[in-house]
């Protein structure tokens, strides 16, 4: 019996053509390029079990290289349903890292070199205390924060902490140094300078041990495996095949080693597609695989294109969208499954309406269904959290982000509602001093301090020598922490906000210190979510304790609820009968930055934000639904582009019912007028009434452009294109 009869009837799956002949092609280099849900990790396990079974290679002559640990976990349980029964032989499977951290380990205690790890787990609370005294602890952040001091002469904030940890993270995974460094942008001012003083450290400050992070695991092992020959060739005699998984998140110096490992005799299958690679902002490079034939002459390539996981609707509707993009492997994704339900698009009203009608279509999924609800930022986790448990709905949460509940902006709002039972209370007021109109000072709460306090210190401080001005909003100050005490939560931070002048002083900190005032606003909106039906500030701080707990313990429910909720990252690889997928204006997805890039020519980052979107529509199986909103409290905002691009995939320009214009103002088949379909951010065109500008935005039924003469100019798309007012310039 030939190996794959056997395959059928020892596991149930037949592979295709391609996937035979990918099994079978063990010599020589492969790139498999693998459509969402084609069967990529099936086929690289049989071609495992074909190398073991038939051709009798030893498993420790396998090397199987998986993106994460959770996924070498998966690969390991496939195997093992697959061939436990026909063989006892295990292959290991091996992120990147942990090979590499062998090579380094090996090499340095042969040198006789001690080394430290300095990256892993340490609390926001820990680092925020920070430390004293000259010895910095030996970690990564502390090591940045002692870094960034010294430069800035100020403390770093969280957010700036992680662009740079971004930023080192990328620079190393792209190999780049010297004048390369400075081209990588980085919100954080001298990024590459503290990264040159961050390595010098790290060499330096301990003179017996050197000190590692992760990607210096990387960064060292390629170094190694190049300076010593008799190390690289005896892991290469060691490795005969080597195959990867998820090729396409590889870094430069990932796909760097892997070659290293690979050669002389180039057994080499690299599983991948390029579509669906995701973490370009952290070092991942998929030029390589396009280069791969230029690299190995002569690679075979395949291509499966079959999809096996979804619906015939998502998976035409994701093969077309994905074509928007340049940079990639043309591709033909199809499927022999069934049609099922079309894909359905909504955009709410606002915000809250959208997670009201998730709770209640999760509420209606049938049983034994597995449904999931994605999002591009964390920051939506939690509102969406909150109105669950609100509808009484367990979820699975797969990437726990409880920072929100530690922020500073959730600690000044509470804050303030403290201040409100108590406002004799200096020490929370010395907290919260500076954020509201009260003017006062550094010297007025030292003098309090000193002071025996037996009554309001609004009427202290007023006792004293103070301006007019200090004197009036110190009342009014007085009179609203007073009323707030009563009041219902979603009003009191809507007064502290305002009238108090807490979003003032948190622009202005935006100003100074570089916040994103973005992300800041949006915890205060998320809090007033929260706040909604609330009756007393306890309740509120109540229901904030209860939702960080559940949050936290979300993650024990994996297998035990029907709902996932994720990030669109971290559902690489998974699938669900239904996926929700929500927020999707433009600002977030694409985000703010991703627009403002390809406005200027640098198309990267749109296309990245292209394939993570593609990337959750091919995670459903039968149903999908794409959700959007117009209002984010009292912000208008538009749904995303990318949102307007399947409908328009879904239900093409011709066969919408078209409303004859009442009076054609001009030929409409003139061929230099702007269709929809030929929208695209940066385009330049020109108005009947406003003349020449660039699409900077659209969405919906909004066009915005920046006109070189009138500014920018949010105009209603249909009417313009129904009246020919546009041109391409
Ligand atoms: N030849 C086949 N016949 C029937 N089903 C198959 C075949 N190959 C794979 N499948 C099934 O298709 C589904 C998707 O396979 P798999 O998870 O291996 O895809 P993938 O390419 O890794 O997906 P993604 O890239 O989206 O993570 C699985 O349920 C798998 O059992």
């Amino acid at each position: 019996m030939d190996f794959f009869t056997n395959m059928e009837q020892h596991t149930g799956v037949k592979l295709n053509d391609v996937q035979k002949q990918a099994v079978l092609h063990t010599e020589g280099p492969l790139l498999l390029l693998a459509s969402p849900g084609s069967g990529k990790t099936t086929t690289l396990n049989m071609k495992i079990g074909y190398l073991l079974l038939e051709k009798k290679v030893k498993p420790e002559r396998i090397m199987a290289i998986t993106f994460s640990k959770a996924s070498a976990r998966d690969m390991s349980e496939r195997f093992d349903r697959f061939f436990s029964s026909l063989t006892n032989e295990k292959v290991h499977f091996s992120t990147i890292h942990s090979f590499a951290f062998q090579v380094v380990r090996e090499t340095l205690q042969k040198r006789g070199e001690p080394f430290q790890l300095i990256e892993g787990n340490v609390s926001d609370e820990e680092l925020k205390k920070g430390f004293h005294g000259p010895d910095v602890p030996l970690h990564k952040k502390f090591i940045l924060k002692r870094i960034y001091e010294d430069i800035h002469q100020k403390q770093m904030s969280e957010d700036e902490m992680d662009e740079l940890m971004t930023y080192i993270s990328f620079v190393k995974n792209r190999m780049l140094s010297g004048k390369e460094l400075e081209k990588v942008s980085c919100q954080v001012k001298q990024a590459a300078d503290m990264y040159k003083e961050y390595e010098r450290f790290k060499k330096q400050h301990v003179p017996d041990r050197l000190l590692l992070d992760f990607d210096d695991m990387l960064t060292y092992a390629h170094q190694f495996l190049l300076e010593d020959t008799e190390l690289l060739s005896r892991y290469q005699r060691r490795f005969e095949y080597v195959l990867t998984d998820e090729s396409q998140d590889n870094s430069v110096v990932q796909h760097e080693i892997v070659e290293l490992l690979a050669r002389p005799h180039n057994n080499l299958c690299v599983v991948a597609d390029d579509d669906q690679s995701i973490f370009m902002w952290r070092g991942s490079d998929v030029t390589k695989l396009l280069q791969f034939e230029k690299v190995y002459p002569d690679a075979a390539v395949m291509t499966m294109s079959q999809n096996y996981r979804s619906s015939k609707e998502i998976v035409e509707a994701s093969n077309q969208f994905i074509k928007r993009n340049k940079n990639r492997y043309p591709k033909q994704m199809f499927t022999e499954n069934p049609s099922n339900a079309p894909i359905q698009m909504q955009t709410f009203s606002n915000y809250d309406q959208q997670l009201t009608y998730v709770a209640e279509a999760v509420k209606a999924a049938s049983p034994g269904e597995e449904t999931a609800v994605l999002y591009r930022n964390n920051s939506s986790a939690v509102p969406l959290a909150d109105k669950l448990d609100k509808a009484g709905i367990d979820f699975y949460m797969k990437d726990i982000d409880a920072k929100f509940f530690k922020h500073w902006i959730v600690e000044d709002i509470l804050n303030f509602m403290r201040f409100s039972y108590n406002d004799q209370r200096v020490d929370i007021l010395e907290r919260i001093h500076t954020k509201f109109n009260g003017y006062i000072t550094k010297k007025q709460i030292a003098f309090l301090k000193r002071t025996h306090i037996s009554t309001s210190i609004f009427d202290v401080l007023r006792e004293e020598d103070i301006p007019s001005y200090q004197d009036k909003n110190l009342a009014q100050a007085k009179k609203m922490f007073h009323e707030m005490n009563t009041m219902e939560p979603g009003k009191a931070i809507r007064m502290i906000r305002g009238k108090l002048g807490y979003d003032k002083a948190v622009t202005k900190m935006c100003e100074n210190f570089g916040f994103n005032a973005e992300h800041l606003f949006g915890i205060l909106d998320t809090l007033e979510e929260i706040a909604h039906g609330l009756g007393s500030l306890k309740g509120f701080a109540d229901r904030l304790k209860h939702l960080e707990q559940l949050i936290q313990t979300s993650k024990y429910n994996k297998n035990k609820a029907p709902l996932t909720l994720t990030t669109f990252h971290s559902a690489k690889g998974l699938e669900y009968d239904n996926v929700y997928m929500i927020d999707l204006i433009n600002g977030v997805v694409p985000s703010k930055d991703d627009m403002e890039r390809y406005r200027s020519e640098d198309r990267a980052p749109m296309e990245e934000a292209v394939r993570l979107f593609y990337v959750g529509m091919t995670r459903a199986r039968s149903h999908l639904e794409l959700l959007s909103y117009n209002y984010k409290g009292s912000e208008r905002v538009t749904e995303s582009i990318f949102l307007m691009n399947v409908r328009r995939i879904i239900q093409p320009e011709g066969e919408k019912k078209k409303k004859a214009p009442v009076r054609p103002a001009v030929d409409l088949s003139d061929e230099s007028l702007l269709k929809e379909g030929e929208m695209e951010l940066g385009l330049k065109v020109s108005h009947r009434k406003f003349g020449a500008g660039i699409i900077s935005e659209y969405g919906g039924d909004q066009i915005g452009i920046q006109f070189e003469e009138h500014g920018y100019k949010e105009l209603l798309l249909a009417f313009c294109l129904e009246n020919g007012l546009l041109k391409k310039e």
